[in-house]
């Protein structure tokens, strides 16, 4: 984590050189008020996305400062990733599925998310991050020390307490998708503060963007039917990039009506 405060805290002139609009950049930082002009709420958010599979492509386009970042951010993705499959594992198990269901294609890639929300002189006016859930498989966050990451739940929003150390685990839509529901995946936001700058690390493991997602064949039968569609993750995210914030919108186009469920 201190790394990635480091890493927000250089001066602008060593970061521009990651600057981008360009979504389709392996490795980048851009900032949430692109849309200042014309979004309801205002949010409070510099992000450095990159992608971390494969590790030794893409490490190569990942900060060059503080010069520890890739070493520190190898290591943590590595781990994580191992974390992350282990609790795949886990979850496979308890969901009644053959092991090793999710190891491989349907968590082959992985994605790193780093959030730095500065401090806001009025908080009541900006979100850092709007509702939303995560659209891969699972996150596993580094929430740091300070408050900010809420959840929903019970038709409330609730803090997560920051503990020293722990990992917050995020259940994602390809997991609900995959799980048939079973699983739920969680709607979350990040709301600011005016005292500290808040720095949060996320890694997003999901498929490869070509994969087909569908409900596991194994959880789904005539008294359970798929409720949602197969379709290509790619497909899902640029859906679910259009529909940010909405969880149930986001997921329409891909679920199944009742009756054609039943039938397929
Ligand atoms: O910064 C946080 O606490 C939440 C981050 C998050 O939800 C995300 O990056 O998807
Ligand atoms: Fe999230």
């Amino acid at each position: 984590m201190n790394v990635v405060e480091e890493f927000f805290k250089m001066p602008m002139e060593e970061k521009a050189s990651l600057y981008s609009e360009d979504p389709n950049k392996v490795c980048r930082l851009y900032t949430s008020n692109i849309n200042y002009g014309t979004e309801k709420y205002h949010f409070w958010r510099d992000i450095l996305k990159h992608h971390c599979h494969p590790l030794d492509d893409c490490i190569k386009l990942w900060p060059q400062k503080p010069t520890r970042y890739r070493d520190v951010i190898r290591t943590f993705s590595v781990e994580g990733k191992k974390l992350g499959l282990t609790i795949l594992e886990l979850l496979t198990e308890g969901l009644g599925l053959e092991s090793g269901y999710f190891i491989k294609d349907l968590s082959e890639a992985m994605l790193l998310v780093a959030n730095h929300y500065p401090p806001c002189p009025d908080p009541s006016l900006t979100l850092g991050l709007p509702k939303h859930c995560d659209p891969n498989l699972i996150t596993i966050l580094l929430q740091g020390h300070t408050f900010g990451l809420q959840v929903f739940k019970d038709g409330q929003w609730i803090g997560v307490q920051p503990l020293p150390n722990a990992l917050v685990v995020n259940i994602g839509h390809q997991l609900r998708i995959v799980s048939n529901n079973k699983l739920k995946s969680a709607e979350h936001r990040a709301v600011t503060n005016s005292k500290v700058a808040r720095t949060t690390v996320g890694l997003f493991i999901s498929s490869s963007e070509e994969s087909i997602i569908e409900p596991a064949k194994s959880l789904t039968n005539a008294a359970q039917p798929p409720l949602y569609r197969a379709f290509r993750y790619k497909e899902f995210l640029s859906y679910y990039f259009s529909m940010m914030g909405d969880t149930e919108l986001a997921l329409q186009p891909f679920k199944l009506p009742f009756n054609q469920s039943v039938i397929s």
